[in-house]
């Protein structure tokens, strides 16, 4: 995690441990300054944060500011990410089309850049390569095929990745870890990790863990997205498809809340492959806002939450007692166990 750190000007510059050169900066136990705890600023996975006085030597620190994100994900929960990295395979398990729709609506949802890199490209042709590229240029993606078995293609992949921050996704089985692998052969470089008993707060996301690229940059490896739910408003979803983006750019639909199904003078609708992923997706988004529409009211355990860019998503209601602010002595036993965790 990128930290920033004050010089501890009380201490005479000769008695003061060097500061290690960047990037490689010893990981620093951190506690939270009791003025952020009031103000109620959380720090997340991936903050930008001014440490005072770091004891390098002890490996401690107190968070005292936490630098403006520019940008934060919910699920998983990390601050300041650049990009999403998708990672499908284009055989053994094959491409299945309707499920990577799915994981690139929910990459664009995040409104951040998303890259789709296709893996096991060893295992088909040249022609089926094209094919398949031809197909996603349709769709508004130009993917890379890389095969991390035969080392096709990535030190391309690397590039993209380097000096940003980047959550890699896709489904199972498609060469995620072993792209990890190659990537960071070091796997000591792991920079930030918060256990699933730490990470507790918002969401259910279990484990965040953040990589130092060897080239710059931290990647963060996310079980937690790794089955994308649908549930963004449906006045929303028709924004995370880059063909339906690109025909709202040069015309409108005759009503301003058109979905696009069967309104007269849409411009949406239309001859383009993923058209019926989009009305799939429609009715499911469709289906649940309903869904909270009727539990609407105090028992509802959803809300729609307004995050940046003018875009909402559902979230769980937070469970007041399950997420209760929790004791100075489980706060305690937490900072110990993370701390035992640093240090294996
Ligand atoms: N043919 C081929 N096989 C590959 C390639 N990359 C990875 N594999 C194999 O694909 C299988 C799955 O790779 P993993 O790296 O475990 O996939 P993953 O995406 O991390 O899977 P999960 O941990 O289940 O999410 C392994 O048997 C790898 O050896 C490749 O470029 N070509
Ligand atoms: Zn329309």
């Amino acid at each position: 995690m990128a930290t920033s750190a004050n010089t501890d000007n009380s201490v005479p510059a000769s008695e003061r441990p060097p500061i290690p050169a960047s990037p490689h900066l010893p990981l620093l136990l951190c506690t939270r300054r009791t003025r952020l705890k009031k103000i109620g600023q959380q720090v997340m996975v991936g903050d930008r944060v001014v440490v005072e006085e770091p004891d390098w030597a002890g490996g401690r620190g107190a968070i005292a500011e936490v630098l403006p994100r520019e940008s934060e994900l919910d699920r998983p929960a990390i601050a300041n990410v650049n990009q999403i990295l998708l990672v499908f395979a284009v055989a053994d398990p094959p491409l299945e089309p309707y499920q990577l729709s799915r994981f690139l609506i929910k990459a664009e949802s995040t409104g951040l850049d998303v890259l789709l890199c296709l893996n096991k490209s060893d295992l088909i042709s040249q022609e089926e390569q094209q094919q398949i590229s031809d197909r996603l240029l349709s769709w508004g993606y130009q993917p890379l095929f890389i095969s991390v078995q035969n080392g096709i293609n990535i030190d391309q992949a690397a590039s993209y990745l380097s000096n940003k921050i980047t959550v890699i996704a896709g489904p199972s089985g498609v060469g995620k870890s072993s792209l990890i692998n190659w990537l960071i052969p070091d796997a000591n470089l792991r920079v930030g990790e918060v256990s699933g008993k730490l990470a507790r707060g918002r969401h259910t996301t279990r484990h965040v863990e953040l990589f130092e690229l060897p080239c710059g940059g931290l990647l963060a490896d996310t079980p937690g997205f790794n089955q994308p739910d649908m549930d963004c408003s449906p006045e929303e979803l028709v924004h995370y498809f880059p063909e339906a983006r690109k025909r709202l750019a040069v015309a409108n639909c005759r009503f301003s809340d058109c979905l696009h199904r069967d309104e007269p003078e849409c411009a949406v609708r239309g001859d383009w492959e993923r058209y019926e992923h989009y009305l799939e997706f429609l009715d499911a988004a469709i289906a649940l806002q309903t869904q909270l529409h009727q539990q609407a009211g105090p028992e509802s355990t959803l809300k729609l939450k307004t995050k940046g860019k003018g875009q909402s998503q559902y979230e769980p209601k937070l469970e007041t007692k399950k997420y209760r602010r929790v004791s100075r002595k489980t706060q305690l036993q937490d900072l110990q166990q993370l701390y035992q965790e640093s240090e294996e």
